[in-house]
This record gives C-alpha cells, sequence and structure tokens, in this order.
C-alpha cells in the first residue's frame, strides 16, 4: 500500500475492535435496551482508536487507566469498543471498518496526527465511506479525546489534553444527541489522488520544520523549537504562483510559508490561521513572505497570540480553494514541503479544496 507517496508495508486487514462486546452483527440483538416505562433506545456503538504511541508512549499509559473509567461513565448506554493502532496508517483502515460496520461514533485517541487518519477513514475513492447496512438511519460522528504532544486541532476549541474533559462532550453527545458538522480539507497532488486534513496544511518552511519535528517528539514541545532551526539550514524564500478560488494564476514572491488553516493552530500551539473556523465553509489562507530568521525571532509571540496579520509581509485571505506550485525553472527543484496536519505529505505542487460541513462531529 503506498500512502502520502510513502511506500507502507501491507498491513494486514485489522482485527478491529478487541471489543468489550463485538461490533455488528454480533451485537445486534445487544443494540436495543428497554426502559422500565416500555420505551426503548438503541445501544450506540462507540469505537476508540487509541494511538499507543502518541505523545512518546504516554497515550498508551494514560489509556490503560482511561477505558475503565469510561466503561463506568459510558458503559450503561454504550458498547465501548477499542483497538489500538500496530503503525502508521492503521487507524485509518480501522476507522473505514468501524463505518462500514455501522459505529455511531469513531473517537481517535492520540494526537494529531491520529485525528488525521481517523479523518482520512473516513473516505475511501474520494467519496465518504459508508454503512454497509443501507437502511441505517445513523451516521457515523467524529470525536477526539487529544492526548498528543501538539493537538492543535483542540485548540481551536479550547480543548486541553483532559481526557475526562473530554469524556464528558462524549456523554453528552449521546444523552443530548446533538452533534455539529466540520467542513474538512481535500488535498490533491499530481497523481490524483485525495487526502484530507482538518485543521491546517502547510507549505514550505513550516511544513519542513514540522517534517523534521515530528523526529524529536521525545522532547515534547520542543520539538517544534528543534524543528524549526533544523528547517532554517538552507532555507530560501521562493516564488510560488498560486491561483486562489479558481481565479487567475498569480505570482506570489518570496514565500517563506503558505498556511491553509480550516482550524487555527498549528506547531504546538502557534495560533498560525486565526480566522479559520472550521465550520464556516472557506479556509483562512495566510502567506508570510521575505521572512529572515530573526524576524521569527523579533514576531514569535505575534504568531503564537495570533495577531501576527498586521505585521509587514504577512498577508491574509479567505478561500474556498487555492492551487499553489513552483515557477518554471525555478531552482527550489520540486522541493518545496508539503504537510497536513502535521503530516509529511510531500512536495508541491497540490491543490487544496474544502468539503462544507463534510463530517459529523462531537464537540
Ligand atoms: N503503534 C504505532 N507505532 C508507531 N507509530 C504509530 C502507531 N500508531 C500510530 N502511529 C503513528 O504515530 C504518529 C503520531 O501520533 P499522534 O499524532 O497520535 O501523536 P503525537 O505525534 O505525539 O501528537 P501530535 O501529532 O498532536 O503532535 C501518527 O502519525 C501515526 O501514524
Amino acid at each position: 500500500m503506498v500512502y502520502y507517496g510513502i511506500a507502507v508495508v501491507a498491513m494486514a486487514k485489522p482485527s478491529v475492535f478487541r471489543a468489550e462486546q463485538p461490533m455488528a452483527p454480533d451485537i445486534s440483538a445487544d443494540r436495543t435496551i428497554s426502559h422500565g416505562g416500555g420505551s426503548s433506545f438503541r445501544r450506540r456503538d462507540i469505537v476508540f482508536v487509541v494511538n499507543p504511541r502518541g505523545a512518546s508512549g504516554r497515550t498508551g499509559k494514560e489509556w490503560k487507566t482511561l477505558l475503565p473509567y469510561l466503561r463506568s461513565r459510558l458503559g450503561s448506554e454504550c458498547n465501548i469498543c477499542e483497538s489500538l493502532t500496530s503503525g502508521p496508517c492503521h487507524a485509518i483502515d480501522i476507522t473505514r471498518e468501524a463505518i462500514r460496520e455501522g459505529a455511531d461514533a469513531v473517537i481517535a485517541v492520540g494526537g494529531d496526527g491520529t485525528l488525521h487518519e481517523v479523518v482520512n477513514g473516513f473516505f475511501w475513492g474520494g467519496k465518504h465511506v459508508s454503512n454497509h447496512d443501507t437502511m441505517a438511519t445513523h451516521t457515523t460522528a467524529l470525536g477526539l479525546i487529544p492526548l498528543g504532544t501538539g493537538s492543535d486541532f483542540a485548540r481551536t476549541f479550547g480543548w486541553k489534553n483532559d481526557t475526562h474533559e473530554a469524556i464528558e462532550r462524549i456523554a453528552r453527545e449521546i444523552f443530548s444527541g446533538l452533534r455539529s458538522r466540520i467542513d474538512i480539507g481535500v488535498i490533491v497532488g499530481g497523481s490524483g489522488e485525495s487526502h484530507y486534513f482538518l485543521n491546517v496544511a502547510d507549505i514550505h518552511l513550516s511544513a519542513k520544520a514540522g517534517y523534521f519535528a515530528s523526529r524529536y517528539k521525545r522532547f515534547g514541545n520542543l520539538c517544534y523549537v528543534i524543528g524549526a532551526l533544523q528547517a532554517f539550514f538552507g532555507h530560501h524564500n521562493q516564488d510560488l504562483k498560486i491561483k486562489v478560488n479558481e481565479g487567475e494564476w498569480e505570482v506570489c514572491s518570496k514565500v517563506t510559508a503558505l498556511c491553509i488553516g480550516n482550524a487555527k493552530f498549528f506547531g504546538g500551539g502557534m495560533k498560525i490561521t486565526p480566522n479559520a473556523d472550521p465550520s464556516n465553509g472557506n479556509f483562512e489562507v495566510v502567506i508570510l513572505q521575505d521572512f529572515k530568521w530573526y524576524d521569527f525571532i523579533l514576531k514569535l509571540h505575534k504568531l503564537y497570540n495570533g495577531t501576527h496579520l498586521s505585521v509587514k509581509n504577512v498577508f491574509s485571505r479567505s478561500a474556498h480553494s487555492i492551487e499553489v506550485e513552483e515557477i518554471e525553472g525555478s531552482s527550489s527543484n520540486n522541493s518545496i514541503y508539503v504537510q497536513s496536519d502535521g503530516e509529511f505529505l510531500g512536495f508541491l505542487p497540490r491543490k487544496f479544496f474544502i468539503l462544507p460541513a463534510a463530517i459529523e462531529m462531537i464537540q
């Protein structure tokens, strides 16, 4: 299997759901519970996709203590299914299978990388994955127990790496049935294959910094500083071609970083696209041009608190699509990094567009 342009060892079909109670069809008889007055409700199937290696192994440790609490808090209403990922991309397969089997919710337990994979599991071959049971009336919602190093997507909603708070969000959804829809970003590369993101996709220096940062996750949030320092070596601001909302091609000179935000934060808490809103049907595109290394030192606090849009050479616009290419004959030579949700994706060219209200999310 090839994913993200990186060869990945093909994994056997996941033995999904080391479930407390197995998924359908076995649980179908157990899906309806009678209440005293004769009313009944359907037991929900909630699948927790846990990356035991998230946050350098902290996710796995916390999950062990969390599971008994989860069972006591939600077990009367839900079938709680846990599935531990065995390696990169496994969360995609688990999610696809869970949706096909009719799960009510798939909850990513880990960081932005795990969440990114779970979101990609909602799609297959450019389409939404759907329940095998075409008579089913419910859809599968996305949920999150943030337990990563950066956990940047959660910051847009003000969520912390607080497991009990996250479980209360899930409980609220179960008892009230309230869900809201979020937009999803789509990235199409030269091969025509689609990838999906829900937080921030970014190009050039920040993407290269993210690529290096991923090697130093054991140092916690310091990994982003180390990654940025490493990315600066040999960095050149680059002229790029962009086409916004299917308009004319424009040249963007001396681009340091181009960030496409469906949500607001990346790089372990930098509020890079401060006006992005995952439910407004548009991205916020922020372009940093002609930044020197000392600009980052002088303006870093503004990048973290989201007040950098007034800084010279920072431009922001709203867009539902953007294409980005290198300029032919430029010296960069197919080496402009692209990442989405902190995961390395490859190099330019890429097209980004938004799928409004694409997924139901537990918020
Ligand atoms: N069993 C596993 N062993 C090794 N890597 C895994 C395993 N399961 C998942 N992964 C990979 O670990 C990567 C990082 O995981 P995750 O995002 O949960 O944590 P993080 O990197 O610490 O947090 P953040 O992305 O928020 O900084 C994911 O991209 C995923 O592909």
